[in-house]
């Protein structure tokens, strides 16, 4: 059973194509710069890498030069693109409605249109990438993996905003959490690793990339988490300031600033990108120039670490408790000082970091803390791609039985 995974962003697409029989993963790529002349594709197979730079307008155009690479004599993994089964999308916001992944069906692409306004970053490519795929591969069923599916279990406390109740109403104005799928599938997969069932579990997932995000799951339920109504809320992110006195948009609104320049200053231009002073959004670089002795970067790294270390023991205190803490996402899963600089924060909780397996085991899924260490602490590579594959051959099989 062949499953190709889509997962668009406004200028991007990444794909997968997996052998559910055996979760083998047979090909994947990333189409970078969708809508200029200098599009790029790099395309993966048995860690060979293909490369092209050509023209693709739109979302449409990228996935067609993605299908032909997938049955490409030379770099393909399918010989017939009839073989993939079901195409499994990634959909960032399912607002209220979408507790758990669903066929797509129109009524479920409608309720999409209605959730654009919550994620005009995310959900407007997410539902071209469906698109393009109904009109390259008619008749396959797709179905669709919600960042906020895993975070609907939260309580109220927790995903209500202190502002009136005629706004949440309105306009559904409430935390929703994103990043699900991965929280999901690390949090799992922890419980796998430490042989516990995850029902006996506190755990706190930290999911550091470019976007990211922090969720307290107990007994593989989200109580609570850092991302809110959208992907902007929380932690430090790349280019996001995450949180912020909800004055400053409004202060610099009066200053002259439009709602749009807010908006891109306080999504595109600010976390580590703005605190590093516009040198980058990439932490691979921020720690080059701070140990050459930027200041910028210095306290960039420094603000970085303090926020996630807050929020780890704001969730600590929300769960009662904590037994592990699973670092996941490139910088999570890449970065062993960023976990030495938070786990050294979190010493009131008895977490105690295995200094020599945090740098020899960088990179690869382990438990990187002591023997001693009250908290297990983990690097789990994410794979949200995997669970959305899983979700959809669950689906898709259901529906053949039905
Ligand atoms: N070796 C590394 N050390 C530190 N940070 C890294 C390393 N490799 C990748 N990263 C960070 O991971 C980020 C990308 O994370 P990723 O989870 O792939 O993000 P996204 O899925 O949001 O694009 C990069 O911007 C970079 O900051
Ligand atoms: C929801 C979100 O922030 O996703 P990403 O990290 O892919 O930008
Ligand atoms: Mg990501």
């Amino acid at each position: 059973m062949k499953i190709l995974v889509i997962n668009t962003g406004s200028s991007s697409l990444k794909y997968q194509i997996l052998n559910m029989k055996d979760e083998k993963l047979l090909c994947k790529g990333l189409v970078e710069r969708i809508g200029g002349k200098d599009a790029k594709i790099i395309h993966k197979i048995d860690g060979k890498k293909h490369e092209e730079v050509i023209e693709i307008k739109d979302h449409e155009k990228a996935l067609n030069e993605v299908l032909k690479l997938i049955i490409n004599n030379e770099f393909g993994c399918l010989k017939d693109i009839k073989e993939i089964v079901a195409v499994g999308h990634r959909v960032v916001h399912g607002g209220e409605k979408f507790a758990s992944s669903v066929l797509i069906t129109n009524e479920v692409k409608k309720a999409l249109e209605e959730n654009i306004e919550l994620a005009p970053l995310h959900n407007p490519p997410n539902l071209l990438g469906i698109e393009a795929a109904e009109k390259l591969l008619p008749g396959v069923p797709m179905v669709g993996v919600f960042d906020t599916a895993f975070h609907q279990t939260m309580p109220p406390e927790a995903y209500l905003y202190p502002i009136p109740y005629e706004i949440y109403h309105k306009y559904k104005i409430r935390r929703y959490g994103f990043h699900g799928t991965s929280h999901r599938f690390v949090s799992q997969r922890a419980a796998e690793i430490l042989n516990k069932n995850i029902k006996e579990l506190k755990i706190i997932t930290v999911h550091l990339g470019n976007g990211a995000s922090i969720a307290a799951i107990d007994g593989g339920k989200v109580i609570d988490t850092s991302m809110g109504f959208t992907p902007l809320e929380g932690v430090v992110m790349g280019t996001r300031s995450g949180d912020i006195d909800p004055s400053i948009p409004i202060y610099l609104i009066r200053k002259g600033y439009t709602p749009d320049e807010v908006d891109n200053i306080l999504n595109k231009k600010s976390g580590m990108y703005g605190l590093s002073n516009y040198l980058s959004n990439d932490m691979r670089d921020i720690r080059e120039a701070k140990s050459k002795g930027d200041e910028h970067c210095k306290f960039a790294i420094d603000v970085y670490v303090y926020r996630i270390a807050k929020y780890i023991g704001a969730y600590a205190t929300a769960l009662g408790g904590v037994d592990a803490i699973i670092f996941t996402a490139g910088v999570g899963e890449n970065s062993t000082s960023i976990r030495r600089h938070v786990c050294n924060r979190l010493k009131i909780f008895g977490v105690e970091l295995d200094q020599e397996k945090n740098v020899k085991l960088n990179s690869s899924e382990a438990i990187i803390s002591s023997e001693n260490s009250k908290v297990k602490v983990l690097i789990v590579p994410t794979n949200e791609e995997l669970m959305i594959a899983r979700d959809t051959k669950d689906i898709i099989s259901k529906r053949v039985e039905a």
